[in-house]
């Protein structure tokens, strides 16, 4: 079986190429990825020389280069993790993320439906998506796999927008599909602009932890590799044209979670406590910030037996051991692109 993963030198994408490589020897599995800054292969350095494992540098809305690809290779299956990501970025450049979110995922869905002809057996398209595409809760509820689709941000109408791509080519061109969305992914090799690795950099250089607002916004915290197991299991085992929520029943207000995050780094710096919780500053709020996801999580448990092995205060430790012991790995991903946008744009 042939399967392309794209995106899979980013964060999550790295964690499944590893995954399916080791997993699945009779597999051969191709990697393509822009390397953009949140690209690196340096995340798949220890599987990069496995016999079932390929790299192919190409931009997803390379429409002509895409089209050949598929021509080339005739992947039997797909998983689509390559997206333009931070929500924060998608505030200032919301055009690059329709380009690579929508316009990308079209080059993908075309080339399969080209290549294979309506001769679909045994082939399928997953779509990688996101819990934002729901929109925000209010104190209470959960987001369902039913739940209207209610995206705020330009980064989530984007994922919105290719999750409703997906389903419409599967709907007219018979595409086989399935989708899955996630919440918050924390763990190694997470470009340190999102929360997690943001504040444990900044943390290291005792700079400002920008907490956004009032900090009283939750989000719904997954170990990245409990992902990869869960995007395993929908590959092989999700049901045809259904959708899968993705989750750690696990919910932290950010405040409460950075509080903790301080707390830890403190105890594996040697600081006496408290030294950390002196670098929150409450800046400016995000434009749209969504107050709270949280997902149900419940069908991908009863339908696949899916759920999370690895526990917060776990997932945490094994985090921030990572980022202490990968200095050089930390060094040289920020030295390029800008990573604190907080400074860059809200102040
Ligand atoms: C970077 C940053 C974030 N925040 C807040 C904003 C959010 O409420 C929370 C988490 O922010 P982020 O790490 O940017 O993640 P968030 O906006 O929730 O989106 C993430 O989680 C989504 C899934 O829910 C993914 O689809 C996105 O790709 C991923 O970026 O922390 C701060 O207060 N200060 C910061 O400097």
């Amino acid at each position: 079986m042939k399967i392309l993963i794209t995106g899979g030198a980013g964060f999550i994408g790295s964690h499944v190429v590893r995954l399916f490589v080791k997993k699945y020897p009779d597999y051969q599995i191709y990697n393509l990825d822009a390397l953009t800054y949140a690209g690196n292969l340096e995340n798949l350095k220890d599987i990069e020389k496995e016999p079932n494992y390929a790299f192919i540098k190409v931009d997803i809305t390379d429409e002509h280069a895409i089209s050949e690809l598929f021509k080339t290779y005739k992947f039997d299956n797909v998983i689509h993790l390559a997206a333009e990501s931070h929500v924060d970025r998608s505030i200032t450049d919301p055009l690059s993320f329709v380009k690579t979110n929508v316009i990308g995922t079209l080059n993908l869905l075309n080339a399969f439906k080209e290549l294979w002809k309506g001769d679909f057996e045994g082939k399928r398209f997953y779509h990688i998506s996101t819990d934002e595409v729901y929109g925000t809760l209010g104190e209470t509820g959960l987001f369902t796999e039913t739940t209207s689709y209610d995206p705020n941000s330009p980064y989530s109408a984007s994922k919105a927008s290719s999750d409703h791509f997906v389903r419409a080519y599967g709907e007219t061109y018979g595409l086989p599909f399935v989708i899955s969305n996630c919440s918050n992914n924390y763990g190694q090799n997470q470009f340190p602009e999102k929360l997690i690795p943001l504040f444990i950099n900044n943390i290291i250089n005792k700079t400002p932890l920008p907490v956004y607002g009032d900090g009283n916004y939750t989000r719904d915290w997954l170990y990245v590799v409990d992902h990869a197991i869960a995007i395993d299991l929908v590959f092989h085992k999700g049901k045809n044209a259904e959708t899968y929520n993705i989750g750690g029943f696990n919910e932290w207000k950010n405040i409460d979670l950075v509080k903790e995050l301080c707390k830890q780094m403190d105890a594996k710096l040697g600081n006496p406590e408290g030294t950390s919780e002196q670098l929150i500053t409450f800046v400016k709020d995000r434009p749209g910030h969504d107050l709270r996801y949280a997902i149900d999580a419940s069908k991908i448990n009863k339908e696949l037996g899916w759920s999370p092995s690895v526990t917060f205060q776990e997932g945490l430790k094994i985090t921030i051991d990572w980022y202490l012991s990968n200095a050089n790995w930390l060094k040289s991903v920020t030295s390029g692109a800008y990573q604190n946008y907080y400074e860059k744009q809200y102040s």
